[in-house]
């Protein structure tokens, strides 16, 4: 049973001729970890917006189809409902933490919910220990690092206890060390605590190494879905599409000798396959 389903679903904004998403169709079962990636303008922020509710809460336009989470319309949740149910964490960490300090910023979600403060106090706990930085709980918010900061804005969302956590390119403004901090922090909420994971995100190299699926969005459509071996085999449609495919993958390619199967995504498999093709020369 999936846990989100959106079937045949199409947004067009207001005064739009051209619709933002156009017969989408994917389900989500629960403890998947889902990368979206796609060329700019593909509707990834849009689909984002219309699985946390800002569409059509905030942002009006044309919507037909279905979307189901725990298989009630997405559409009949209230704010606040989708607010427990989908955690979102955006670009830019500098907007979306608006209290001045970590322990107030997790407090915000469930004091604005009307929890006693014992369960809001457990939550904050459990919130900051399952992203690692409960050292982090009484800094002000002002002067931490970029990647501090999409930490603690996935704790404060994992303090609402979401069914889905939806992000939307959160390692964007984060050096090569911060996003793969973010990579991990999420590998580990996924793997060991079955946190369902939707990731929009660019950098092909992270999420062929961390999501069990990728779906690829291009024109409003669904371009390309499947594991991650699956898509990024498709080599010339990703190109044509505009889609990084992983530096490793391309090499691997240029190298000949393997089939879909044991194209390399990691380094550590691109070392394996190399190692091989070497062995065989010898
Ligand atoms: N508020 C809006 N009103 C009208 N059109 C919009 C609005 N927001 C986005 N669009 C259009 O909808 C389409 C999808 O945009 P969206 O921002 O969802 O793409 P994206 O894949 O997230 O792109 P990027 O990677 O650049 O963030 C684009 O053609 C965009 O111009």
């Amino acid at each position: 049973m999936p846990l989100l389903e959106i079937k045949n679903f199409t947004f067009s904004y207001p005064q739009s001729p051209q619709p933002a998403l156009k017969d989408i169709n994917f389900s989500v079962a629960k403890g998947e970890f889902i990368g979206i990636t796609g060329p700019t303008g593909a509707g990834k922020t849009t689909l984002a917006c219309c699985l946390n509710g800002i569409i059509p809460h905030f942002q009006g336009g044309r919507l037909q189809g279905r979307i189901d989470l725990q298989r009630t319309s997405i559409f009949e949740h209230s704010t606040a409902q989708i607010s427990r149910l989908v955690g979102s964490v955006f670009q830019d960490s500098e907007a979306q933490i608006i209290s001045t300090e970590v322990e107030q910023e997790l407090a915000f979600g469930p004091e604005n919910l009307g929890f006693p403060p014992r369960e809001i106090e457990r939550r904050i706990s459990e919130a900051l220990e399952l992203v690692g930085i409960t050292e982090l709980r009484n800094r002000p918010t002002i002067n931490l690092s970029g990647g501090e900061k999409q930490r603690v804005a996935i704790a404060a969302a994992l303090a609402m206890l979401p069914e889905i956590l939806l992000l939307d390119e959160p390692t964007s403004e984060l050096d090569p060390v911060g996003t793969e901090e973010i990579f991990q922090v999420l590998s580990h909420l996924n793997r060991a605590h079955g946190i369902t994971i939707l990731m929009i995100e660019q950098k092909t190299e992270q999420l062929a190494a961390y999501a069990n699926r990728i779906l690829v969005l291009n024109g409003g459509t669904v371009a390309l879905e499947g594991e991650p071996w699956q898509v990024f085999a498709r080599q010339n449609e990703l190109e044509e599409i505009g889609v990084r495919i992983p530096q490793v993958t391309r090499l691997a390619s240029m190298l000949g000798g393997h089939d879909k199967y044991s194209l390399p995504l990691t380094v550590e498999q691109c070392r394996i396959f190399v190692e091989r093709m070497l062995r065989r020369q010898i």
